[in-house]
């Protein structure tokens, strides 16, 4: 717990505190803006006691900070301000309790709705993700554990990661872990205000096993030619299969219409259209192929069926259980991502795409640690994987069409959008989605 009862709140308004923030942002995984030059003001403030919820505007984006003022500098300090410490308040039992209490509404909150779905415990003892992360998790609930996600980037509207999961929590769904409770925030946009969720609270899957660990690991240890456990890529194409069978009864589908098709690949070009200015320094070079490729998505004639979809399926969103049966999370869908294209109908393909790039980043990733490796095995390891997660997925739910211009169309653009995502977080791993691109834009323009 914390050390220290809270005193009176910093003056938020006060530049100095945001600017103080704004310093220590970038220094954090989640920061999505790195090495671009923002101004941060203060949007909206939430008092918790002893901890606030702060909505800053960097940019064009809205970032949510937690945090909490102590004597001592905890966990994980931001500055020391006045002689008392400004602390992330997700790295503080104190402050994650109240954060729990205004999502389960046992405390009310100006400004803030809270949504129990379930019965979160208290936190208890409490543990923050470390990993590769967009966002915040934090793990409490002692003996019957919980996983707060804490939103970072706001937008307005419904986030996928509460309704879809509500909706198949309340279907019985069996890969996704149920949603216990939710918070969401108003605050003022020019003359109205707006609402968007914060935080989604589910339950945790304990001793799970994170899907890119242990197929990057796989990778790795192919590279260097050692033996290890091959994780069962056949049975996740099975629970993906199973979960969008679920998200359909739960949801609904739809035969794409003319219209649906129009916007689809209309929403591809643009993608396409941000990712170029967006990604200008590294995708330059490849402007040619980027206009044929651009050009051929215009051999989209039809769509098929449409259904809500898990929309950012990669490895880091699924867990092996005790059990060995595969666990899917994170339905918020891309973080990069208008909220509002995120809870739309679209093509089952998507996902596939999705966690086939992933294949292909264990690989890249594995290859970046063993450079001596050999990429021709690589390439092959990536290959096997693909084709036992297909060969799962059909099992369950049918076949899915690899020659498809829709398939195609949606593996360069999963691609492109990951170029774009590494170098605003990760710049050092560019490389691994940028020779994707090289590679898929050489096979466009090779078919006829
Ligand atoms: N229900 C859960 N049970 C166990 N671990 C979870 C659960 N939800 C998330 N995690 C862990 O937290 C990590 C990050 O969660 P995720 O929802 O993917 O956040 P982000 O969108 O920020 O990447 C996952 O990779 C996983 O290790
Ligand atoms: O998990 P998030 O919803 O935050 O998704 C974002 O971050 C992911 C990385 O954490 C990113 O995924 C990319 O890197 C993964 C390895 O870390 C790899 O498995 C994925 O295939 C690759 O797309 C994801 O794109 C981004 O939206």
């Amino acid at each position: 717990m914390s050390a220290t009862a809270p005193t009176a709140a910093p003056d938020f308004a006060d530049p100095q505190v945001v600017d103080a923030i704004a310093a220590w942002m970038p220094t954090t995984r989640w920061y999505p803006l790195k090495g671009q030059q923002v101004d941060v003001t203060l949007e909206r403030a939430y008092d918790l006691g002893g901890a606030a919820i702060l909505l800053l505007r960097a940019g064009d984006t809205l970032l949510q900070v937690p945090v909490a003022w102590r004597d001592e500098q905890g966990a994980a300090p931001i500055a020391q301000l006045d002689g008392r410490w400004l602390v992330d308040a997700c790295h503080d039992a104190d402050a994650v309790q109240a954060l729990i209490d205004a999502a389960t509404g046992r405390s009310t909150v100006e400004g803030l709705t809270g949504d129990a779905t379930g019965t979160p415990e208290a936190a208890g003892e409490i543990r923050v993700i470390t990993g590769e992360q967009s966002n915040t998790s934090i793990i409490g609930g002692g003996d019957h554990p919980w996983i707060a996600k804490v939103f970072r980037v706001v937008s307005p509207g419904d986030n996928p990661d509460v309704v879809v999961t509500g909706a198949l929590t309340r279907a019985g769904c069996r890969p996704v872990p149920s949603l216990l409770a939710s918070l969401a925030a108003t605050w003022p946009a020019g003359d109205a205000f707006v609402s968007g969720h914060l935080m989604a609270v589910s339950s945790f899957v304990a001793g799970g096993e994170d899907g890119w660990q242990l197929f990057r690991q796989h990778a790795l240890a192919t590279l260097r030619g050692e033996q290890r456990a091959l994780p069962d890529a056949a049975a996740l194409g099975a629970a993906v299969a199973t979960v969008h069978r679920d998200l359909a009864d739960a949801l609904g589908t739809a035969e794409a219409s003319e219209a649906d098709t129009l916007r689809f690949v209309t929403g591809l070009e643009q993608r396409l259209a941000w990712a170029r200015e967006q990604g200008a320094g590294v995708l330059a070079e490849l402007d040619e192929q980027l206009s044929v490729a651009n050009d051929r998505l215009r051999e989209i004639h039809a769509l098929g069926e449409l259904q809500q979809i898990h929309g950012d399926l990669h490895l880091g969103q699924v867990l092996r259980s005790s059990d060995g049966s595969w666990a899917l999370i994170d339905f918020e869908g891309e973080p990069l991502r208008p909220m509002h294209e995120r809870v739309v109908r679209e093509p089952r393909q998507r996902d596939v795409v999705g966690m086939l790039r992933s294949f292909d980043y264990a690989a890249g990733s594995a290859l970046q640690e063993e450079p001596a490796g050999d990429p021709i095995v690589a390439a092959d390891w990536v290959t096997q994987r693909r084709t036992e997660f297909l060969s799962g997925y059909a099992d369950a739910l049918g076949p899915v069409d690899e020659q498809d211009p829709v398939f195609t169309a949606l593996l360069l653009d999963k691609a492109l959008y990951e170029v774009v995502y590494e170098l605003g977080n990760r710049p050092t791993w560019v490389s691994v989605p940028l020779e994707a691109v090289r590679a898929l834009l050489s096979s466009v323009e090779e078919r006829p």
